[in-house]
């Protein structure tokens, strides 16, 4: 009988990816055909030179190019497009359900209405379980750098509207922006029964993962991979079994860590941390959940029991329903028993 080695598609078990920027899926290949569709004349004269620019040195370096490309996303029917394009490929990698995150400061600070950004991500997902079998949830991303006053005002805005909105996050430029200056906001969501989850401790301290957790109350930390830097804190985030949504490639391309071989994922795995793999802005990082799983996998040799365990924490620490989890743990339980063949 023939044998086959493992192959890329068997890396990735189905997991619940919960660390996704719905703006960091938008591909150069759709940048241009946008920008065609909408009239407006990109700064690069084509692929080659925009993609000369995925370079990055820090995450404000990234960060800068993700706002600029953000300018081709005007109507509905371009964020409906760009979720359609994203669910389409994490299913073909594994996802199998997914906590979209969306930044709506970006969109309104540019003049998009944020009817236009929230409804046209919304309608895409409405459609995700049926169409993709991915289901989903959407949670709007605050933007540290800017002040809590306008997070506020749109936080009221998306509340008023009944934005179909499952928790609030918080991103951007991490440094010098740290959690306490968001207090009152995350008060606000926990009143209005939202989930609440905060980038923490991917360039900012370990002293920052301390914050999102006493200071906003939240349920789940992105990234937190400085907390390798503080055993007091690594001895909690196990002990409260705090789910941490980390980015192999993402910190590898914004130089969080130096190469994937560097990366702290398995010692965190080892340490009995909450981890799980996500592609954070899978069209700017290099891969998807299951390119993440793959170049993990090359490089750590995670066992199939490893690799298991990180997409039943992925489920675990979902928002999705009882029902749903317990379909999805099927699933990877199945996964397991065939890769560990
Ligand atoms: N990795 C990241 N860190 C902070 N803010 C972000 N916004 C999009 N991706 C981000
Ligand atoms: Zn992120």
């Amino acid at each position: 009988m023939e044998t086959f080695g493992e192959s890329t598609a068997t890396a990735a078990p189905p997991v619940a990816e919960l660390h996704l920027h719905i703006e960091g899926t938008l591909q150069p290949e759709l940048i241009f055909a946008l920008a065609e569709r909408n009239g407006i004349q990109l700064p690069y004269a084509d692929l080659d030179e925009l993609r000369a620019l995925y370079e990055f040195t820090d995450l404000q370096s990234f960060l800068n190019l993700y706002y600029a490309n953000m300018a081709v996303l005007q109507t509905e029917q371009d964020f409906a497009d760009l979720t359609r394009a994203y669910l389409a490929r994490a299913a073909a990698g594994g996802v199998r359900h997914v906590e979209v995150m969306m930044d709506p400061q970006a969109h309104v600070s540019r003049g998009i209405a944020l009817e236009t950004c929230v409804n046209g991500v919304a309608s895409a997902l409405t459609t995700s379980e049926e169409e993709f079998g991915v289901s989903s949830l959407l949670i709007a991303a605050f933007l540290r750098d800017m002040s809590e006053e306008s997070a506020l005002d749109v936080l009221e805005q998306l509340l008023a509207m009944d934005a179909p909105i499952a928790g609030i996050g918080l991103d951007s430029a991490e440094v010098g922006n740290p959690p306490s200056k968001f207090e009152r906001l995350y008060r606000r969501a926990e009143e209005a029964g939202l989930h609440r989850i905060a980038h923490a401790g991917e360039e900012g301290p370990a002293s920052y993962v301390y914050e999102a957790l006493d200071l906003l109350g939240v349920e789940r930390i992105d990234h937190g991979i400085r907390c390798m830097e503080d055993s007091v804190l690594v001895d909690r985030l196990v002990a409260e079994q705090i789910p941490l949504t980390v980015c192999p490639l993402s910190n590898v391309r914004l130089r969080a860590v130096d190469t994937l071989a560097d990366h702290p994922l398995p010692a965190m795995l080892a340490a009995g941390l909450n981890v799980s793999v996500n592609s954070d802005d899978p069209a700017y990082f290099g891969g998807y959940v299951d390119d993440n799983f793959a170049q993990l996998v090359a490089v750590h040799e995670l066992s199939a029991r490893d690799r298991a365990r990180l997409a039943s924490n992925s489920v675990r620490s979902s928002f999705a329903g009882e029902a749903r989890k317990a379909e999805l743990l099927a699933e990877v339980a199945e996964w397991e028993k065939a890769a560990g063949a």
